[in-house]
């Protein structure tokens, strides 16, 4: 089969592998679409990130769906010709994390794109079928592999506790920042505030529902939020992992609000008013990966909830993976996707 690998930061190599054979529990999926993640991106352009370092080649790609072609003797949830979304990350179903749910927190996981764990830009992936699901007729595989960036919004969502009518604020506009508030929306929230630097992609969340957004070149945000709803948001979400940013949607809840991180800046100190914090009391919550989204996310998609198509710039074709990943870097792309076929 087909295959492309990172072999050395900024540098794809397409290789000829066997074709996998699925294991009893697994099935085998023709990969037909494949999203360009922001750490995918990451990995392409530095060939590490924070001590993980890319050793040997490593297919990246984790938003992934495609058609099962084989099933293992032991699997019956899913059968050949199913339509299916692929959950990126396997735990190891031993640890505390996992037995109670919460398998995000994994430290044994073997998560696609990550150096040890090859991705999806691949024409062939053997995975295990309880992390594979199928989707119904009205979803399309290209919307499906968004399932996991739709995920990280759900987490996200369900991490804030989001009440019905909240003020949401939203920081960032990209895929993770602009699916978390579609959930947001479907959770509930009255008013949503999306704040980014670029501003069609501030247009895009206006169309898209956002009730407020903010150019946070131009303005004051943590201002423009008082002006607006008094004592701040009820939630504030980041979603850039940009260290100013982080500062900015610290400063937006009300007292007694709550504060997400999806962002991460990992090679970055962020400074923090704890004295600020504590006296607003503040929950501030990280939100990693997702566990227990991928039919939460599939449900949002099939009641057109989340609007996974809008977010989609461009698709380019497997031989061309090298353009497709400069043109993902331009500012005012949101998602890039690939099409295997
Ligand atoms: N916690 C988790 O499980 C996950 C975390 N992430 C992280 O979430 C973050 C967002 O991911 P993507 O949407 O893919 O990234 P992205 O880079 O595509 O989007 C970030 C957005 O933030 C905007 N931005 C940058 N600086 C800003 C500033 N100072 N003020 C306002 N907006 C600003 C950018 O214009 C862009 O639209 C990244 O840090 C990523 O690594 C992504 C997936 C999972
Ligand atoms: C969950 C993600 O998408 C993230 N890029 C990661 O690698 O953890």
């Amino acid at each position: 089969m087909k295959s492309t690998a990172l072999v050395d930061a900024g540098t794809f190599e397409v290789e000829s592998r066997e074709r996998p054979q699925p294991e009893a529990s697994e099935v085998l999926v023709d990969v037909s679409d494949v999203g360009i993640c922001g750490s995918d991106l990451h990995w392409y352009d530095h060939g590490r990130m924070d001590d993980r370092i890319v050793e040997d080649p490593l297919v990246l790609g984790h938003e992934s769906a495609g058609r099962v072609i084989e099933v293992g003797r032991d699997v019956d949830r899913v059968a050949v010709g199913d339509e299916v979304a692929i959950e990126p990350g396997v735990p190891c179903g031993r640890c505390q994390y996992c037995r109670s749910g919460r398998y995000n927190l994994c430290q044994d996981v073997a998560f696609m794109a990550t150096p040890g764990t090859d991705g999806a830009f691949r024409e062939y992936v053997a995975w295990p079928a309880d992390f594979v699901y199928r989707l119904p007729s009205s979803i399309s595989t290209r919307e499906g592999a968004l399932c996991e960036p739709i995920s990280v919004g759900i987490q996200a969502v369900r991490r804030a506790e989001i009440d019905v009518g909240d003020t949401v604020l939203v920081m960032g506009a990209g895929p993770i920042g602009t699916l978390a508030m579609d959930v947001a929306k479907a959770a509930g929230a009255a008013n949503l505030v999306v704040v980014d630097i670029v501003p069609s992609k501030l247009d895009r969340a206006a169309e898209r529902g956002a009730t407020l957004t903010i150019d946070a070149r131009e303005t004051d945000v943590a201002k423009a939020v008082r002006d607006e709803f008094g004592a701040g948001v009820d939630v504030a979400i980041e979603a850039t992992g940009a260290s100013p940013a982080i500062e900015v949607t610290l400063d937006a809840p009300r007292p007694d609000g709550t504060v997400v991180l999806i962002g991460l800046a990992p090679d970055e100190t962020v400074p923090m008013d704890t004295f600020e914090l504590v006296r607003r009391q503040i929950d501030v919550r990280g939100s990693y990966r997702f566990a227990n989204t991928y039919p939460t996310a599939i449900s949002l998609l099939t009641a057109g909830e989340v609007d996974a198509t809008g977010i989609m710039d461009f698709e380019m074709s497997f031989d061309r993976i090298g353009d497709a990943f400069e043109r993902a870097k331009e500012p005012d792309v949101i998602k890039g996707m690939i099409s295997m076929d």
